[in-house]
């Protein structure tokens, strides 16, 4: 299938990111690497965290998607802990595998320290436990180069991305699985209506930038649909893909899942509702099956981890609708 119009002229209007090739080559290793030390190795691509799109060239301002990056960090640490070696393509800044448990803002890391009677720094003993599971994990993870973490900010940066990562994956045909789990832009500037510098509100007030009042109008173009060409062209032959569907209306959630399923004609989509995220999503296949898996209600204020686990294990067909017990 011949990339249509919109999709060629993106990547050919947008500048290549400058840190693509030196990713590609990190890429090409880590693939080498894994399949040269195990011919079974199975490698996950998991996408994380939300893309901006610029208002200017020289960027001051950018239209972000919400995302923190919890549910690509929680998946990425169950597809390590299942064995599969991990390219992290994710948002600059945002959470990270492991670190995550112990993050600037939520659970800041020195909450968990103490200075012992002897004046050493130590892990507070409530924390031991955890502490020293996510740092073995962690190490593991390290020790046998199984994370590759790979930034992006821009849609454009993410959409380069994706190509050359699913197109250097094609060697591990069926031993390759996309989660899509960032939050993509839907729409953008293109490079040509760009403005190259901070937009100045003097611009604004004096109506140089709207059609009649002193508004700041931005007119954006719809982000072409790369997920097709993901499926139909980037994507090795037999890899699982896996995306997201965000809503906010509980109503079109389903809906446009399927929907989602039946234009790309990938493997699974799994639907989440923003504001429930954390404790529920829906799985829906291909037959239109649907399949509600959900944290229990007594749990859901603790952690969020759980969830991840019945992604995964619910890949494998395993638990049915009942509530399972996951928080992590
Ligand atoms: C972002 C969240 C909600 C996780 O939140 P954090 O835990 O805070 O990180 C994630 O679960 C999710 O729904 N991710 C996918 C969101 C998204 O953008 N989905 C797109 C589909 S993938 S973007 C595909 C593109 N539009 C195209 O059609 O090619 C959509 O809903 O349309």
């Amino acid at each position: 299938m011949i990339p249509d119009d919109s999709q060629s002229r993106y990547f050919t209007s947008n500048p290549t990111p400058k840190a693509l090739s030196k990713h590609e080559a990190l890429v090409r290793e880590f693939v080498d690497y894994h399949v040269s030390t195990n011919p079974n190795t199975r490698i996950a691509l998991v996408t994380s965290g939300g893309t901006t799109v610029p208002l200017e060239n020289q960027t001051v301002r950018f239209i972000d998607n919400f995302s923190a990056g919890t549910r690509g960090t929680t998946s990425a640490e169950y597809f390590l802990r299942e064995g599969y070696a991990v390219i992290f393509l994710h948002r600059q800044y945002s959470l990270l595998p492991y670190s995550r448990h112990f993050s600037h803002s939520t659970n800041c890391f020195l909450d968990f320290m103490d200075e012992s009677g002897d004046g050493e720094v130590v892990v507070r003993q409530e924390y031991q436990q955890k502490m020293r599971r996510v740092l073995e994990e962690y190490q593991y993870a390290k020790k046998n180069r199984l994370l590759l973490l790979l930034p992006f900010t821009t849609i454009t940066e993410y959409l380069f991305e994706l190509r050359s990562l699913a197109t250097l994956l094609q060697p591990l045909d069926s031993r390759a699985l996309f989660y899509l789990a960032a939050a993509v832009s839907d729409f953008f500037i293109p490079r040509e209506r760009m403005n190259e510098h901070k937009i100045q509100s003097s611009e604004v007030e004096n109506g140089k930038k709207s059609g009649d009042g002193k508004q700041l109008v931005v007119n954006l173009d719809p982000v072409p649909k790369f997920l097709t060409t993901l499926v139909s062209q980037w994507a090795p032959r037999g890899s699982m893909i896996v995306s997201f569907k965000l809503e906010t209306d509980p109503s079109l959630l389903v809906s446009k899942a399927e929907q989602a399923l039946e234009k790309y004609g990938h493997d699974l989509v799994i639907g989440n509702l923003l504001t429930t995220r954390k404790w529920e999503v829906v799985f829906v296949t291909k037959g239109g099956q649907e399949r509600w898996v959900r944290v229990p209600k007594a749990k859901r204020s603790r952690s969020v981890s759980g969830i991840e686990e019945l992604v995964g294990r619910a890949e494998k067909n395993k638990p049915s609708d009942e509530e399972v017990d996951l928080s992590g």
